[in-house]
């Protein structure tokens, strides 16, 4: 049995990890902490983990936590960073779903954080945790960042197209809505039922804290510097991530059987990518409580924008379940392990 810490256990993420990690057949959670529910047993915050979880809520201390064989950061930006180096040093692998080793340079960090970086030098040694692009760096990672929420369903929906060379690039555009649990469970006015019920908007249109991220690894499947416009709107339900991608062929003689044969070849090994029939619109209830990212393609009037339509739950694939997926492959467990739950529709 993995013995596995949570870090940040009351906040979305953090239950999430407590839901599906109840069903793994390999891990079991010894230690869970938050700084304001000390005492409270998980259970009593939570019902849905009623008899399933007798454990209480404990500080955050690095030495308890070392004890474990994993420790999952369900924390705010600027809290791994904090507690990683001695984590790490006394043999405890991490995954943080934060965004504190997602990006390589960290002076770009510091520019989209606000923040100086606490240990810069880890961030060559951290595995960005995408398994589809990453599975083999991931199985042998001590510290492994987990993507954000919009960044996965972007980059999933992009790769295949950038690195065939089958698009443009510099002109990428992604236009994509979020559920409100997106953004944390804090006391916002921006969040209140009130606020968000019957409306939809745009936000961050200016600079988004994920592009840098997006922008990194999509250079990366491109082997070039990309330009994308990315522009992040909010949506009036609790979960779920629609993205809306527009490129530009390279080629336009391609053909969109072509195009969506390589989606196909490209994941056909990806246990939660559904490459969806040409014509398919997904919706977020159908990816609702599952670690899929499902996936369409489309070619309006056959002129030269493709556009891909990816939609993920992201408290699943965009946060926990994919970090847990990345604990699988860290530790030898199948990578579909605790993961095969079906989305609830409607
Ligand atoms: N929500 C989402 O859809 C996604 C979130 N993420 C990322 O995952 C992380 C967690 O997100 P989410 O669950 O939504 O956040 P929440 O705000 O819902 O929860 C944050 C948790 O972190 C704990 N925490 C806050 N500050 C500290 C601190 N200084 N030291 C220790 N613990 C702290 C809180 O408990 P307490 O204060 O009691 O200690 C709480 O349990 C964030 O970095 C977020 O950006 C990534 C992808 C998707
Ligand atoms: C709706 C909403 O507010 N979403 C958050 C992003 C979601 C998230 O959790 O960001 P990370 O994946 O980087 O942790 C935002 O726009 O900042």
């Amino acid at each position: 049995m993995l013995k596995v810490g949570i870090v940040g256990g009351t906040g979305y993420t953090g239950v999430e990890l407590l839901r599906l990690l109840a069903s793994h057949p390999q891990a079991e959670v010894a230690m869970i902490t938050s700084r304001g529910e000390e005492g409270v047993a998980v259970a009593d915050l939570y019902p849905n983990l009623r008899g399933h979880y007798d454990l209480c809520y404990t500080v955050p201390d690095v030495e308890q936590l070392s004890s474990c064989d994993v420790v999952f950061f369900a924390t705010p930006h600027n809290v791994a960073m904090q507690m990683v180096p001695d984590l790490l040093s006394a043999g405890t692998r991490v995954v943080d779903l934060s965004a504190d080793f997602r990006i390589r340079d960290a002076a770009v960090w510091s520019e989209w954080y606000h923040e100086t970086h606490a240990c810069p030098d880890l961030l060559a040694e951290a595995v960005y945790g995408l398994p589809e692009t990453n599975a083999e760096a991931i199985k042998s990672a001590k510290l492994v960042a987990c993507p954000g929420c919009y960044p996965t369903a972007i980059e999933l929906g992009f790769l295949p197209l950038l690195e065939q060379k089958m698009v443009d690039p510099k002109q990428l555009i992604a236009s994509a809505a979020s559920g409100v649990s997106g953004a944390g469970r804090q006391a916002k006015v921006d969040n209140l039922l009130a606020e968000l019920d019957g409306s939809f908007k745009a936000y961050a249109v200016n600079g988004h804290r994920h592009l840098p991220e997006i922008e990194q690894e999509l250079a990366i499947a491109a082997g070039d510097h990309v330009g994308l416009t990315f522009t992040p709107h909010l949506l009036p339900q609790v979960r779920g991530i629609h993205a809306t991608l527009f490129s530009q062929l390279t080629d336009p003689a391609v053909g969109l059987d072509e195009l969506h044969f390589a989606f196909e070849q490209r994941f056909a090994l990806a246990p939660f990518v559904d490459v969806m029939p040409l014509g398919s619109m997904p919706q977020t209830r159908s990816v609702r409580g599952s670690n899929v990212c499902r996936i369409a393609l489309h070619r309006p009037q056959n002129r030269s924008t493709i556009v891909v339509l990816s939609v993920i739950d992201n408290l699943v694939r965009g946060a926990s379940g994919q970090a847990i997926q990345c604990m699988n492959l860290m530790f030898g467990q199948p990578e579909t392990a605790g993961l095969d739950g079906i989305a609830l529709m409607p």
